[in-house]
């Protein structure tokens, strides 16, 4: 084929809005390339299409984002917090306005079904819009002075250059809920989103370019993780970090951070717990665990991964999984009603199988699904366990991927040990009626978050974030800003 008869990468995708398909990254208020002109193929999961290719960027083009993001900071933080306010509102409209064509490069990119890539928009946009709003609360304290002659005042200042390395399962909403409130507070920017799904960043980048967020302010670089994380946390001019990924990857820059003392915000893994008590309304709890389970076809660190049933309501419960994942439409996330896109890639692929083998050589059945679709690639049937005991991996390690392990017990106290059992501490989520168990569990399991008669949990309004080796800080709600914020206590004396 002549170069002219090849088609434009993204030229398939039906967006109307061309630009928003970047190639380039932006730093300093400039898309460029990388220094040595080397690039990353991003790819369609669904097809294998190569979808555009982004610059393989490394260390110096990141310390010269870092150093833009430095410069852009007095001016930023010194404007009003409603100046701020009202260009992150601008940001929000046009992100809204676009959803459809930033839900499309969303699917193609990472594969979650339209639908699902337009909730993420939205959701992704909330953030915007909420943090606008708490630029203007960001609130000081005046505290009753301890001496006679002395009075003390604590305002909240922003910490200064933030990095935020963002994940490929969110590719809008988690960078938006990174730097939305960074930015509220008065602080600057530098992006890296995952090498897999870096479209949707600079499309939102785009957008943040047309707002009239000045040059500086947002930064988005793309290429080697290592290379990228370790300007980041090696560089003393960043003070914060803030990753959402798996625990692994967290600890290392947890440690890398340490050098500089770095604040961090960690949002990492889980092994969320699912339980159905006896008396839980069993529909509701069937539709919330699949929202739950098999949303972005289980790729979510909050998606259930343990799903614990109490004996008199197994088989029950068991029955209508089966019949409801048997309806589940699978496919090609632009195409049609498709509720299952397929899994990122055939790493994803060969986890879920591994979960799956280790399971049945111990005594699980395979209740649905369990192999690979007939549509090939990284796709996999929506897979239904029973049998599953504490012994097998699924009870420890994250699946990331369409499998529903069912776990038998027998009593509240028993399952709320089993739920405990676990280095993560992320989501979990319980299903029961009697208001004096819905209190103690709810005490009892140690999770940032407790979906409780719910399989969905997020929401800008609320505090997202987990314990234990699930990290630390919270996103989203009024808490969300004091990640972003250092206090300063001002003892005023000679009164
Ligand atoms: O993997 C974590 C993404 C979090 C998605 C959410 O906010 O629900």
């Amino acid at each position: 084929m002549t170069s002219a008869a090849m088609k434009a990468p993204g030229a398939s995708l039906p967006i109307k809005d061309k630009a928003l398909l970047r190639q380039q990254c932006y730093i300093d208020g400039q898309w460029v390339n990388a220094d040595s002109g080397k690039t990353i193929d991003v790819t369609n999961p669904a097809t294998g299409e190569v979808l555009a290719t982004i610059p393989n960027m490394g260390a110096a083009e990141t310390k010269r984002a870092i150093e833009a993001a430095n410069a852009a900071w007095p001016a930023w933080r010194k404007k009003t917090a409603k100046e701020r306010a009202v260009l992150l509102r601008k940001w929000y409209e046009l992100m809204m306005a676009a959803q459809e064509d930033l839900a499309i490069i969303l699917t193609a990119e990472q594969g979650k079904p339209l639908a699902e890539a337009k909730g993420e928009i939205a959701y992704g946009a909330s953030y915007i819009e909420w943090f606008a709003e708490e630029a203007k609360r960001v609130y000081g304290d005046v505290i009753p002075g301890h001496q006679a002659d002395k009075r003390i005042v604590v305002t909240k200042e922003p910490v200064g250059v933030v990095a935020a390395i963002t994940p490929w399962n969110f590719p809008n909403a988690m960078i938006t809920r990174k730097i939305a409130p960074a930015l509220a507070a008065g602080c600057t920017v530098v992006g890296k989103p995952a090498t897999q799904t870096p479209l949707s960043a600079l499309a939102i980048v785009e957008l943040a370019e047309r707002a009239g967020i000045p040059k500086g302010v947002i930064n988005m670089v793309t290429g080697s993780a290592t290379a990228i994380g370790g300007e980041m946390t090696g560089n003393p001019i960043v003070r914060k970090l803030t990753f959402t990924g798996s625990t692994e990857i967290g600890k290392i820059l947890m440690a890398q951070c340490a050098a500089t003392v770095k604040k961090t915000s960690m949002e990492l893994g889980g092994n969320a717990p699912f339980i159905v008590f006896d008396d839980a309304d069993l529909d509701a709890a069937v539709e919330g665990a699949l929202m739950s389970k098999f949303r972005n076809t289980g790729q979510t660190c909050v998606c259930a991964n343990r799903i614990y049933v109490q004996d008199g309501v197994y088989d029950a419960f068991a029955e209508k999984l089966k019949a409801a994942v048997a309806k589940m439409k699978i496919g090609d996330g632009l195409k049609g009603e498709t509720q299952q896109g397929p899994l990122i890639d055939m790493k994803a692929v060969a986890k879920v199988e591994e979960h799956i083998a280790d399971a049945v050589s111990k005594g699980a059945k395979v209740a649905a699904g369990g192999k690979r679709h007939a549509l090939g690639g990284s796709f996999f049937e929506p897979t239904i366990l029973t049998g599953v005991t504490q012994d097998m991996a699924v009870a420890k390690e994250e699946t990331f991927g369409p499998l529903a392990p069912l776990f038998r017990f027998k009593t509240e106290e028993e399952v709320i040990k089993l739920a405990n059992d676990t280095e993560f501490g992320l989501a979990s989520y319980f299903y029961a009626r009697d208001i004096g168990r819905v209190w103690r569990v709810a005490e009892q399991v140690e999770y940032g978050i407790v979906g409780i008669n719910t399989g969905i949990i997020s929401s800008e309004v609320a505090p997202f974030g987990g314990v234990k080796e699930s990290g630390n800080g919270r996103e989203g709600s009024k808490y969300g800003i004091d990640d972003y914020v250092e206090i300063k206590y001002m003892c005023m004396g000679g009164i």
